[in-house]
This record gives structure tokens, sequence and C-alpha cells, in this order.
């Protein structure tokens, strides 16, 4: 069977603060990646607009996260273009880069918050990036307005009530929202989310996911997640980005993800690489 790519026809709810959805915040294209001489990424290319939530989905080992990891610099592309919010990221270095690449931020499976830390703390340091320096990794000196829009950060994700709990503390779910409002924190346009929710349980995975649709729609954020749940984008996304060994072979509303393009994406004999 032959997969047909789609262009996204949807048009994204507008919100009052931030009328900018449906244009484009990261376009991706050409690009390819090899490790070893096997190639991974074999000229993949699409578009993140404001407002949406585009899942990705794909076999174990199909480039998801090679992908996403390319637009955030973890992974070097040996070709192909980055243009994050208008700027291509190969025509910057240095300090300027780290500065562009800031407007994206990245949420993992495995979540990366200082368990030691309170929660408050934890989304702090997403907006450390922004002080110059003249912010301290120490929450003694986190300045006052840094604290507020942390706060306001976890209100976001409904957890302002656990703001001055540790966050080893808190639930797997909570702390996956902990670290959406530490992006919130770096006022990130681009949030990339790598499997944000495979090592939650189905009610936490849910409201992950639900909240990631939220921000998408309502501050007009670009969202992707990498899924291996086609059930959650059919509920939660607006678009489906299809990857078979290193190749986006669907990219459309999430309407038209039916069962024969699940299957397709997901049959063992053409995942297999
Ligand atoms: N650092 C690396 N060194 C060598 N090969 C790698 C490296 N990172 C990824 N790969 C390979 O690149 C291919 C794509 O991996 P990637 O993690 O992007 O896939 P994925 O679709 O996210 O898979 P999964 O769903 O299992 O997480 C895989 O074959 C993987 O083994």
């Amino acid at each position: 069977m032959t997969l047909i790519q789609l262009p996204s026809t949807r048009t994204a709810p507008r919100s009052q603060e931030a009328p900018v959805a449906g244009t484009p915040a990261l376009t991706v294209s050409g690009l390819s990646k090899s490790y070893s001489g096997r190639t991974v990424l074999d000229g993949v290319g699409f578009s993140l607009a404001r407002g949406e939530l585009v899942a990705f989905l794909g076999a174990n080992g199909s480039g998801k996260s090679t992908t996403l990891k390319c637009v955030m610099g973890l992974s070097t592309p040996e070709a192909g273009s980055i243009n994050l919010l208008g700027t291509d990221l190969s025509t910057l270095g240095g300090q300027a880069l780290v500065a562009a690449r800031s407007k994206a931020a990245m949420v993992f499976q495995k979540i990366h918050l200082v368990p030691r830390r309170t929660a408050l703390e934890n989304v702090c340091a997403g907006g450390l990036s922004r002080l110059n320096g003249a912010g301290s990794l120490s929450p003694l000196f986190f300045p006052q307005s840094l604290k507020e829009e942390a706060m306001a950060a976890l209100d976001r994700v409904g957890l302002a009530d656990r703001a001055h709990e540790r966050a080893g503390r808190l639930s797997g779910g909570q702390q996956q929202r902990v670290a959406v409002a530490r992006a919130l924190c770096q006022r990130a346009s681009v949030l990339l989310a790598d499997e944000p929710v495979s090592a939650l349980d189905p009610h936490a995975a849910e409201q992950v996911m639900a909240l990631l649709a939220e921000l998408a729609h309502t501050e007009n954020l670009a969202v992707a997640a990498v899924l291996h749940q086609p059930d959650l984008a059919l509920r939660h996304a607006d678009r489906a980005i299809g990857l078979l060994r290193g190749r986006i072979v669907f990219d459309g509303e999430i309407a038209t993800m039916t069962h024969a393009v699940q299957n397709e994406l997901y049959s063992p004999d053409r995942a297999a690489a």
C-alpha cells in the first residue's frame, strides 16, 4: 500500500492573547542522519504550526527521537535545514544559536527534574537561561519575578498547590507536568515531547496529553509529541506524522490516520530495518 502525504488544512483555534495560531514555528527539510554508515533519517521534512499538537508515530527505530534530537542540537544531521521561528539555525553559532534554540524546549520520557529541589525551584530553572548570568542555580538567588513566573507556570499545569514539595515526592504524571511547566518558564514557543507519557499510567497519560493539547490551543505553542499509542494521538492530537525507516510516510490531519495507515506504520515486515 502507498501512503499519501496529506497537507494539514486544520485551522488552529485562536487565543485572545497570542493571535498567531497557524503560523509556522518550526520547519524542517531534508534532514538526513546516519550512524556507522546506516541511514536512520532519510530526507525528513515537516512543519509545525503554532496552535497545534502533532503526534509523531512509528515503530521502534523509525527515527522519531533522532528527528527531535536533531532539532534540539542533541544530534547532528549530515544534511538538512531547521528553521525555528523564522531563523535558519545553520546560519548561527555560539551564543546566538543557544539563544535561538532556547525558543524550543524538550520534555523527555525520563523526567529530568532535580528530585531534592521543590517543584517551584525546578520550574525556575527553566527561566535561568534568560538571566544572562544574573541568576544562580541556588534557589536562594532566584529573582522574585522568576519565582512568580514559575508559580504561574505551575498553576497553568494544575500544580500550584504542590509548588513547595520536593519534585522527587510527586507522582510520575505530576513530575511530567512540572517538566512542562519548566518549559513554559523557559518561554519556549515550540515544545518537543519525546515519549512524554510512556512511563505513565493510563489516567496520568491522558492528563498529560490533554495538558499538551490545551497548551497548544490556548497558548499557541507548537507541540510535537512522540507517542507509542495511536489511540492517544487520535484522542488528543490535531495532526499525525508517521515515520517508517527514517522517512515520513504520512503527514495529515488526525482524522485521516486510518487503521490502514496505522497498520502500515507498525507492520513488522515494513518497519524492520
Ligand atoms: N547514538 C546512536 N548511535 C547509534 N545508533 C543510534 C543512536 N541513536 C539512535 N540510533 C539508531 O537510530 C535508529 C533510530 O533511532 P530513534 O531512537 O530515533 O528511533 P525511534 O523511532 O525514536 O525509536 P523508539 O520508538 O524505539 O524510541 C535506530 O535504529 C537506533 O538504533
